[in-house]
């Protein structure tokens, strides 16, 4: 084990969803500079559906890590949280992570969608990222660093631990949540986040903040982040160069007036919504659930915010 390599102490016990496998198609294995300390992003929520929206979040954070930054992107994930959420709206699990997969498969290089939260039951962020960290530094053994700048990144290593070249050194990679001002916002708001997992997920992990057009933006988002100046250090604010404000609630009213959404999703995924008349009904998540659901999801709050779930899972 080189010196380079920082192993933080894993959490033994993670619940997996039966025949889960991390997703690792699309992780870069080696670090193409080895001056710079790899990253992986992660986006936890509903896409009920994704949006171009959802997708461009990622090129725009991929963007300012490099300009802004010594962090290279090895990997992006998309992380569609439990049904158990209940968020109003919410389309079943099976039917997020299908069209996730269909926009980062056809729209992008490098997006991989993570099914083990849409699966199982309702895991806070602070749990979804000590999973991340969990594969990828200690399952995986983090990312290999070239030995020297000649060292052909276009040939990973073979074995799941990437450990074909015993002389490879290997880099600890930063799970770092990525989100958009909304989300942020949230999180000065009594009762939603849990003081302990705030500090874990902004001390430990950082988040990249997208400016959401409309919601939170500018100065309130300058606020919110105020609010959270303790980890200042670990938050990256990115403002939208240009404005869109696409948003699932949206689309998701569209489609029950019968509207068009094309071009405001990838056209796979609006195939696939126009094939099995999704987000149509009001039962089937589509929106329409803001009188009595959206007040019992709001009570259910302050539940999720502190519990827990951890059962037997591994590498
Ligand atoms: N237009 C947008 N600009 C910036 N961030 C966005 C935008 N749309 C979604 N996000 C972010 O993407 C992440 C996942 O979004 P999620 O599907 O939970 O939200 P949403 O699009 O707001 O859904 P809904 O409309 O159903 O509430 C969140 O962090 C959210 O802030
Ligand atoms: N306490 C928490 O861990 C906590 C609180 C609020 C939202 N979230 C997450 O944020 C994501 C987006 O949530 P919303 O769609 O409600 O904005 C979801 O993945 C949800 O799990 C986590």
């Amino acid at each position: 084990m080189s010196s380079e390599t920082v192993i933080s102490p894993p959490r033994p016990h993670f619940s997996n969803p039966p025949d889960y496998q991390f997703p690792i198609h699309r992780l870069a294995r080696v670090l193409r500079n080895p001056d710079k300390q790899p990253i992986v992003l992660v986006a936890c929520g509903s896409f009920s559906p994704i949006t171009y929206l959802h997708l461009r979040m990622f090129e725009m954070a991929r963007d300012y890590i490099r300009q802004h930054t010594d962090f290279e992107v090895v990997g992006g994930y998309l992380s569609p949280v439990s049904d158990q959420y209940k968020k109003p709206g919410l389309l079943n699990a099976q039917h997020r992570v299908n069209m996730c997969n269909l926009a980062a498969q056809q729209t992008s290089q490098w997006l991989m969608v993570d099914p083990w939260e849409a699966f199982q039951s309702y895991q806070r962020t602070a749990v979804v990222l000590d999973h991340f960290e969990h594969e990828v530094n200690t399952c995986l053994g983090g990312i290999a660093v070239p030995l020297s700048p000649s060292s052909s990144p276009s040939s990973p290593p073979s074995s799941r631990s990437g450990q074909q070249n015993p002389a490879t050194q290997r880099r600890h990679a930063r799970i770092m949540l990525l989100a958009g001002s909304d989300l942020i916002a949230t999180m000065s708001e009594p009762g939603v986040w849990s003081a302990r997992d705030l500090d874990h997920i902004l001390g430990r992990y950082g988040a990249l903040i997208v400016e959401r057009a409309g919601v939170g933006a500018g100065a309130d988002t300058d606020g919110a982040v105020d609010a959270l100046a303790r980890w200042r250090h670990n938050i990256h604010l990115i403002h939208q160069l240009v404005q869109n404000d696409v948003s699932s609630t949206k689309v998701r009213l569209f489609l029950r007036r019968g509207l068009s959404v094309r071009y405001l999703l990838p056209e796979p995924v609006v195939d696939y919504i126009e094939e099995r008349g999704l987000y149509t009904d009001e039962g089937s998540g589509s929106g329409a659930a803001v009188g009595a659901g959206q007040a019992e999801w709001e009570k259910g709050k302050e539940k999720r915010s502190s519990s827990s779930s951890s059962g037997l899972g591994g590498c």
